[in-house]
């Protein structure tokens, strides 16, 4: 596989009317065959990066390479190799499902070619629609063209603007294995979601961004370690006010009440069962004992809150 980034920011900024900056010199490399996650609140910028990359929204200053093209040189050509799928439900209500996919063809510069239209068709469960008036489909039929559509000129790079946003447990599970699919086909895929469950299940790099910056890009996995795999959770059921020193070493703490110990376990380290065993043999008061896997919303609201710790390996 190609080097080549399949796309790459370099100092991206965007002010709408000269005033709220939307985006501020944001850096970012997509390697290619990636599924990358774009993570963040409302309004930090994520549709005004895609947008910026997409042709829909021009930058105010920085730089745009696709496949290592400069979109200042050729703003249309590299632009083919792009799909988006935007949030927003897009298309004409008077055109079929089939013609609508035909105009995205012309659109993209290429020939009609009816049997990639059937693949796609096929591939997101169209199959039976294609002569169906677009207004006319179900709101999740709906969502299934708009990938159709964003895909059937068979980008390299993929945008996903919260793909799964109002769309029923069967079908976000469907386009979960689509876009695994996609991406194990050789397809970039960025990904914006506010569903962090789905950047858990799909992501190999997670991104942050909040008010236009760029706070973190790491690999999912990292991301996870570093905040430990696993955390246990101990509540006394009265106060205690120190812990073991076998137990303190572990990098277990108590929280300033001393009716809590949390303990999180990371690769190598002590396994929860030892400090447990440890906290009976002492006599400490052991109440409940919670085990929690540690989720990228944990990791999420901790970087947004600006913690040192959650934020230490920066943006990239
Ligand atoms: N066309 C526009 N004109 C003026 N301001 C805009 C425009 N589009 C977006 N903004 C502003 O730019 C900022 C970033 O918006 P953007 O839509 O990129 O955020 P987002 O991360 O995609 O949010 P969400 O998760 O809510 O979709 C927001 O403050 C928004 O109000």
């Amino acid at each position: 596989m190609s080097s080549t980034p399949a796309l790459e920011l370099r100092g991206l900024t965007k002010t709408y009317g000269g005033k709220l900056t939307a985006l501020t010199d944001v850096n970012l490399t997509i390697r290619p065959g990636e599924i990358f996650a774009l993570l963040g609140p409302n309004g930090a910028g994520k549709t005004t990066l895609i947008g910026s990359v997409c042709g829909l929204v021009k930058k105010t200053s920085g730089k745009i390479l696709v496949f290592g093209n400069d979109l200042d040189e050729d703003p249309v050509r590299p632009r083919y190799e792009v799909g988006l799928v935007p949030q927003e439900i897009n298309f004409d209500p008077f055109f079929s499902v089939a013609e609508s996919l035909y105009i995205q063809q012309g659109y993209y510069g290429q020939e009609r070619d009816e049997a990639r239209v059937k693949e796609v068709l096929t591939a997101l469960n169209l199959q039976n629609k294609a002569d169906s008036l677009t207004r006319a489909l179900s709101g999740g039929m709906k969502r299934r063209l708009l990938i159709a559509k964003a895909l059937v000129h068979k980008p390299r790079l993929v945008f996903l603007d919260e793909p799964t946003a109002g769309v029923d447990v069967e079908l976000r599970r469907d386009l979960w294995t689509y876009v695994r699919k996609l991406a194990s086909e050789g397809t970039t895929i960025v990904l914006t979601t506010h569903y962090l469950e789905e950047a858990e299940e799909l992501a190999d790099r997670v991104g942050v961004i909040n008010e236009g910056k760029l706070l973190l890009v790491e690999e999912k996995k990292a991301l996870l370690r570093r905040l430990g795999e696993k955390r246990l959770i101990v509540t006394f059921t009265g106060p205690v006010t120190e812990l073991p020193e076998s137990v303190r070493k572990t990098g277990a703490t108590l929280a300033a009440d001393g009716k809590t110990l949390t303990y999180p376990e990371r690769e190598g380290s002590a396994p929860a069962g030892d400090i447990l065993r440890t906290l009976y043999t002492q006599g400490l008061p052991v109440g409940d004992v919670e085990t929690r896997h540690s989720r990228l919303e944990d990791i999420l609201i901790d970087i947004l809150r600006g913690k040192p710790a959650a934020a230490a390996a920066g943006a990239a």
